[in-house]
């Protein structure tokens, strides 16, 4: 068993706490090898989409876009009881998301005769990133797909790796048609995020890509921010527990242990007050980590996560703050006091009944969320992602003379003459025509 970080927080050195502030990921070391494969794609679309994706996924592919053929294949394959799961899933998603939405126009009088106000309008076209790597993930698609069209995005694509035999994995097509995907593409990694941001002969590029991914896809998204935009860095998963003396070591390893097994990179830390805890929390992980049908993964994972002794609550709130997880669990007598406290997260799930599980997948709430300290300055996805909000005013003749003198003594002061003339010349005597 891998030896995962177990000490009292007093005696983290310096080298140990930085590096699990960083998560030992670094974005900038995969740079140079997404730079090469944006490159091609730019410069060969089609053809170097099907070449990248047979060095990188095993697979030749003709089509890269899924065809109607194939999704409704994929609808007779999927078993009944899993299409209800994604159903429940998705009714709970939208709902979550539909609350979010702000009102379409609305305007305030600022001073009066002046109506200033916002207006919001979905994005044109978004791209979804799916991730299918090591394993699929159709929770993403609807993830990523369900509050783009909660928004009123009109085209919103999927792009997701094809697996061995070429076809996307039959339960993120049937999830990516239930949440109103209009276009699914067979293509993964760095790739699909290029392909989404310059087209190529078969993808016609988006305003927006969306959605989480490994390490690559992560950089991939940031390398191409000023090409298009992205919403977030969301990459390899996190949590981060802060636990007392209620918590039952059996559920906090567990909990721990999902998150090591979705990728070697991922990262799991608990921080507790209570020694006698941690060190039983210790002991579960090992013995339930040997369990794992995701062993390899996770074995790797465990060398990067950590079991930290607090002094005091205050100590293990203050590290989780500076941690910025993207999922934080606060398993303690009084969770809502601990929330209080919190400053940097990306999704928090309070009490012992809530597993970061719930919100992978059905509870709701969107699993797409900041990693790697970047919950200290984003938000995780939701529907103001796929909107613009444009400000709208209208003012009267009265309400433009009582701002008359803020604005050309302003403008005046900005040595920007014409602006202030732009406000005289409108109250002059003369009428002008409108309301
Ligand atoms: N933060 C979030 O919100 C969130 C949500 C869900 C999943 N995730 C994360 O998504 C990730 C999914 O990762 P995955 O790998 O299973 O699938 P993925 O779809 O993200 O990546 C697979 C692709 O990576 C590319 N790739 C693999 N090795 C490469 C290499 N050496 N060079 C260049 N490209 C390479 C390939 O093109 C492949 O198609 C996990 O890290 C998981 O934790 C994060
Ligand atoms: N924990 C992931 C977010 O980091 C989301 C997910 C999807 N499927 C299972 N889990
Ligand atoms: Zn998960």
């Amino acid at each position: 068993m891998s030896a995962l970080l177990f000490k009292k927080m007093s005696e983290l050195v310096d080298e140990e706490a930085k590096g699990l502030l960083s998560r030992g990921v670094d974005v900038q070391s995969v740079m140079p090898a997404v730079v090469e494969i944006v490159n091609e794609v730019q410069e060969r679309g089609d053809r170097a989409l099907a070449d990248l994706t047979e060095r990188f996924d095993g697979v030749r592919i003709g089509k890269v876009r899924v065809g109607k053929d194939e999704i409704e294949k994929a609808g007779d394959q999927v078993p009944e009881k899993l299409k209800k799961a994604l159903e429940i899933a998705l009714e709970n998603i939208a709902a979550f998301h539909h609350q979010e939405l702000d009102r379409d126009l609305w305007m305030t009088e600022t001073s009066p005769g002046v109506m200033a106000g916002q207006m919001v309008v979905p994005l044109d076209s978004v791209g979804a990133y799916v991730p299918g790597g090591r394993a699929a993930y159709p929770s993403s698609a609807l993830m990523t797909v369900v509050p783009a069209k909660v928004a009123g995005v009109e085209r919103v694509i999927v792009c997701t790796p094809p697996g061995k035999e070429g076809k996307v994995n039959p339960i993120t097509l049937v999830a990516a048609e239930m949440a109103g995907a209009d276009e699914i593409y067979r293509v993964g990694g760095v790739q699909a995020v290029a392909a989404m941001a310059f087209g190529t002969e078969s993808i016609r590029p988006v305003q927006k890509i969306v959605g989480p991914g490994n390490i690559y896809v992560t950089a991939a998204k940031l390398l191409l921010r000023s090409t298009v935009e992205i919403d977030m860095p969301a990459g390899p998963s996190e949590v981060l527990i802060i636990a007392d003396y209620t918590a039952e070591p059996e559920v906090l390893a567990s909990d721990m242990i999902a998150q090591a097994e979705h990728d070697p990179q991922s990262i799991s830390v608990l921080v507790t007050d209570d020694e006698d805890l941690a060190i039983a929390t210790r002991a579960e992980v090992e013995k339930q980590a040997k369990e794992t049908a995701r062993w390899e993964i996770v074995k790797e994972s465990l060398e990067k996560a950590a079991i930290l002794v607090a002094g005091s609550m205050e100590e293990a709130i203050s590290f989780s703050n500076s941690f910025a997880p993207e999922h934080l669990e606060i398993i303690v007598r009084d969770p809502m006091t601990v929330l209080g406290e919190i400053r940097n997260a990306g999704s928090v799930f309070l009490g012992p009944y809530t597993p970061v599980a719930a919100g992978d997948y059905a509870s709701g709430t969107n699993h797409v969320l900041p990693t790697s300290g970047y919950a200290r300055a984003f938000s995780g996805l939701n529907v103001d992602a796929f909107v613009k909000k444009i400000t709208v005013q209208k003012i009267s003749k009265e309400g433009l003379s009582l701002l008359k003198d803020a604005i050309t003594i302003l403008a005046e002061a900005e040595g920007l003459d014409a602006h202030a003339e732009s406000v005289r010349k409108r109250l002059v005597e003369r009428k002008l025509e409108g309301v």
